[in-house]
């Protein structure tokens, strides 16, 4: 029950409590950054080190990449919004990933002409946003921070930048919003020899807001009873909305576009209030204490309800019931109790109600008289709190008789901040958009909410022996917020939070759900989507509580498997089995905090957590679990594939068709993310397992659109159809999938003319063949196949791989090339919102998509729609998946073929 929950909290206080958590300064949420345009670079961006800056690759690269060999790669810039209550840092940190150019990227390059880096007139350096924040009355704590990491130097060209000091003559100036930066400049001059930049708190709220609201996908949601729900906002029917900072104060804006806005009203009646009568009325330390005690609160002890005045009646003339507050605090007129007689508990759900309810309102009416349906709520009061958003809802939404909508913004503490940041300059940030930034959660995330200030766990033991630390709390993670529906009346007030007794997760009252948001300026949406804007990838919706139950059962079973794999990989050494030991465990405390808050990292859809998954790996250092098994594999596999190929060859063209379409199902078999298909392993080789799974094969599937692929490959009697101009062929997995389903399949397109684009991932996934992996594969194919060998040697695939191939051959062919391409994912499903610049440079002269296995075809995409054919094949290898898409049975094969653009 709650109270047990809450008083045996371990996670409270972990700065007071500990002194490993006191150092704990580095909040977990970053943003990732684009990084600066040196062109435009005002005095006041703190300079890049631009010495000794060389162009890389061609000049004449419309965007060629600078690389600046000076400029540290830890390199920081900080914005500050200092408050009333809180002071707020947002800073930039540069963070690229590096990968080299191998030889199939640059002939990918040269091919596509793809410049590196993006299309834009800039290169973008990868980067991250931090946040953090500190109580405004420790600002020696926040100015201890900010001089520790240095900060204050953040990335001037000088080369102080390395010794810690500075030449006088060059101040170093601080963009900075809020009151505090008028009032402490000096203390921040004293203390960090820097001078505050001044910006207007209200113009830093609006850029902040208009950035998060165009550039990240979910960023704004609406919270009705207990329900989350995400927002997506149209970039062209943004305007005009009201912005409701709830700080210490309360500012409401109306914002009618960039940099254009009104402040147009306020109430002194804030955040401020909260904690400080709060503090005074209960003697709470904290703010998150005052919140958490609210959670047990019954504020019938001390507000005045209808049904007081009422003698337990409705005042339903007028649609009061009797539950509603008519008095908020009204009670505590009564002359025989003084404060110690009233629960603390009560006081602070008194307080909070009162002030949530009358924000709500004041909200409403200020949207009312100027004409704006929706309203978005920001600020630190909220901090993620449902019951506070709950709350304003309700305000809004029964004042304006369902009229008006509130709306809550993820990052609605840093509004400030990060206009403040983004102040510096208006080229880098502003021009970012959702599919450049990849928002990704921690190992810590599941523990401490997004909430804690944990130290840059750079070093991967200090990783490990945090998740050590953290073992035992993995099993207190409790239900955060919500609690039951509020139990609202419907006539115009509340019935007391019904919540009374169910756990809230110790920092949930200010956890903010804010994962760490990569750019990675090379993504960009798929462009064969018909509509990019209702593109939904997932095909299970996990927001259903069964569907999340079962995969969260599916994904725990995988789990010891998962590790071994993993760990074995590796050798099984000693620190394999230490790092397999955490990841188990930092996945699992995923798994838990999603299956109590499902959309605490966003819409959360199967694929979601299927990526999350992998990245968890990688972030122990599992860069490829299964590695020894693809190895494997693969080589069974290409000891088989002349055979097949000699069975195909003698075929006529429609058995063929049918039997390589046959090959790619039951090759879809080998699939080691799929806990029946492991079983299955045990009992026979890979060899074995394929012919039985081509033996199994028996038409009609249960989705067969067969007839209607092979009528638009092979024409009708004398009607042909020219054939395919370019088709990307989205492999799945290594071995028999690749080998003897996919490149089979591949052949016969280039026999046919077909241009063949294999698309793999960038990054491993499960048994998944990747983009570097697949030139060597195809390398070996092509020892037993002329027209593979042809084919990819004229698309200057075969490189390096194919120097043991006789020499006569190379250069000889007239032949359509075949090429390898990446996905830019790292994931058994695709989201086509963001892929790599080298698919989407293949992608615009294509006419066949084929899209393979179950992660790509079926858990995404399944219901996706393109502008030109698509050919989805896959075995379900699920039985539950099976049924829920189309009543089948685990094993059923699905081969659809939708006919894209006009066709459609
Ligand atoms: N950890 C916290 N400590 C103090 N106040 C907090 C905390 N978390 C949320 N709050 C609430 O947020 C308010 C401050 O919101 P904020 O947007 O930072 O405003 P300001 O800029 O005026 O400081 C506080 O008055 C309090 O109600
Ligand atoms: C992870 C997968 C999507 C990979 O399938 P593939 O794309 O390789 O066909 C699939 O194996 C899966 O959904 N596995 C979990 C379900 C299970 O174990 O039954
Ligand atoms: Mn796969």
């Amino acid at each position: 029950m709650a109270g047990s929950s809450i008083s045996n909290n371990k996670n409270d206080n972990k700065g007071e409590n500990s002194e490993e958590y006191n150092k704990e300064k580095e909040e977990m949420k970053e943003i990732s950054l684009a990084s600066l345009n040196p062109m435009h670079q005002s005095s006041l961006w703190p300079q890049l080190d631009l010495t000794r800056a060389a162009i890389k690759g061609n000049w004449e690269e419309r965007n060629p990449t600078i690389l600046l060999p000076n400029q540290s790669d830890d390199i920081s810039h900080l914005a500050v919004d200092i408050g009333g209550s809180l002071i707020k840092l947002v800073y930039f940190s540069r963070h690229e990933e590096h990968s080299p150019d191998d030889k199939r990227k640059i002939s990918i390059k040269k091919r596509f002409g793809i410049s590196n880096g993006s299309r834009r007139s800039y290169p973008i350096l990868g980067g991250r946003l931090h946040f953090v924040n500190f109580e405004t009355g420790k600002l020696d704590e926040c100015l201890d921070f900010i001089s520790s990491k240095q900060l204050h130097l953040g990335g001037l060209d000088s080369p102080s930048w390395h010794s810690g000091t500075r030449p006088h003559d060059n101040p170093i100036i601080i963009k900075a919003t809020g009151g505090g930066a008028y009032k402490f400049a000096d203390v921040f001059k004293e203390r960090l020899g820097v001078s505050l930049d001044k910006e207007d708190e209200m113009a830093c709220l609006v850029a902040g807001a208009n950035f998060l609201l165009k550039a990240i996908r979910h960023e704004a949601f609406t919270h009705m009873e207990g329900e989350k729900e995400f927002v997506q906002i149209d970039h062209n029917d943004l305007f005009p909305y009201l912005l409701v900072n709830i700080g210490s104060g309360v500012s409401m804006i109306k914002v009618e576009g960039d940099g254009k806005f009104q402040r147009v009203s306020g109430t002194n009646v804030g955040g401020g209030t909260y904690w400080g009568l709060g503090r005074l009325l209960t003697k709470c330390k904290s703010f998150v204490e005052l919140l958490e005690l609210s959670q047990q609160g019954d504020n019938s002890n001390v507000d005045m309800l209808v049904g007081d005045i009422y003698g337990g009646m409705d005042y339903s003339k007028i649609g009061l019931s009797a539950s509603t507050i008519a008095s908020s605090f009204g009670r505590t007129i009564a002359e025989t109790k003084e404060l110690l007689d009233y629960r603390p508990e009560d006081i602070s759900l008194s307080l909070l109600r009162m002030i949530s309810y009358n924000i709500g309102q004041i909200s409403y009416l200020n949207a009312l008289r100027y004409g704006l349906k929706r309203i978005f709520f920001g600020g630190f009061f909220i901090c993620g709190h449902a019951y506070t958003m709950d709350t304003i809802s309700f305000a809004v939404h029964f004042w304006s008789k369902g009229q008006a909508q509130a709306m809550f913004l993820r990052h609605e503490g840093f509004l400030g901040a990060l206009g403040a940041f983004m102040s510096y300059e208006k080229h880098g940030l502003d021009v970012l958009r959702a599919h450049q930034l990849v928002e990704r959660f921690p190992m810590g995330f599941p523990y401490v909410g997004g909430k804690i200030h944990g130290p840059p766990l750079g070093d991967l033991r200090e990783k490990i022996s945090w998740m050590e630390k953290f073992v035992q709390k993995g099993t207190e993670i409790t239900a955060p917020v919500p609690m039951a529906p509020p139990g609202t009346t419907g006539m115009g007030g509340f019935e007391r939070p019904s919540s009374r007794g169910i756990a809230l997760r110790s920092d949930a009252s200010a956890a903010l759900n804010i994962g760490v948001l990569y750019v990675v300026p090379t993504l960009e949406e798929f462009p064969l989507l018909a509509d990019p804007k209702t593109y939904e990838p997932n095909t299970i919706d996990l927001s259903d509580h069964s569907e999340l139950e079962y995969w969260f059962m599916v994904l725990s079973e995988h789990l010891p498997d998962l590790v071994d794999k993993a760990v074995a990989g590796e050798g099984g050494t000693d620190d394999a089995k230490r790092r397999g030991d955490a990841f188990a465990r930092a996945f699992s405390a995923h798994l838990a905090r999603l299956m109590e808050e499902p959309a605490a990292y966003g819409k959360l859809g199967l694929a979601n957590l299927l990526e999350l998954r992998e990245e968890c790996l990688r972030e122990f250092q599992f860069v490829d679990a299964y590695i020894t098994i693809k190895k494997r594999e693969n080589e069974a596999s290409l000891a088989v594939l002349p055979d097949l190929l000699i069975e195909l060859d003698g075929m006529n063209e429609e058995e063929r068709l049918l039997a390589l379409i046959e090959g790619v199902l039951a090759a879809n078999i080998f699939d080691w993310g799929s806990r029946a298909c492991v079983d299955l392993y045990h009992k026979g080789t890979i060899i074995e397992i394929y012919r039985m799974s081509r033996k199994k094969m028996q038409r009609p599937w249960r989705v067969d659109d067969f007839d209607m692929f092979k009528k638009r490959m092979l024409g009708c009697g004398d009607k042909k159809l020219a054939p395919y101009r370019r088709a990307l062929l989205f492999v799945d997995n290594s071995g028999a999938d690749v080998v003897l389903g996919m490149l089979p399949l591949a052949r016969e397109l280039l026999k046919r003319g077909t241009e063949v684009v294999l698309v793999a991932n960038s990054l491993p996934a499960l048994n998944d063949v990747t983009a570097n992996e697949l030139p060597e594969i195809v390398a070996e194919a092509a020892k037993h196949c002329d027209v593979l060998r042809k084919a990819a040697e004229a698309g200057g695939l075969l490189v390096d791989a194919m120097v043991s191939i006789d020499d006569g051959l190379v250069g000889n062919s007239t032949s359509i090339p075949l090429m390898v391409v990446e996905n830019g994912c790292g994931s058994p499903c695709i989201d086509f919102r963001q892929v790599s610049s080298e698919l989407a440079a293949a992608a615009k002269d294509a006419d066949l998509i084929i899209l393979e296995g179950m992660g790509r075809a079926l858990h995404t995409n399944f219901n996706a729609f393109f502008k030109c054919d698509v050919l989805k094949l896959a075995m379900v290898k699920n039985q539950r998946l099976a049924e829920k898409l189309f009543n089948g049975n685990i094993y059923d094969c699905v081969c659809r073929f939708e006919p894209g653009g006009e066709l459609r």
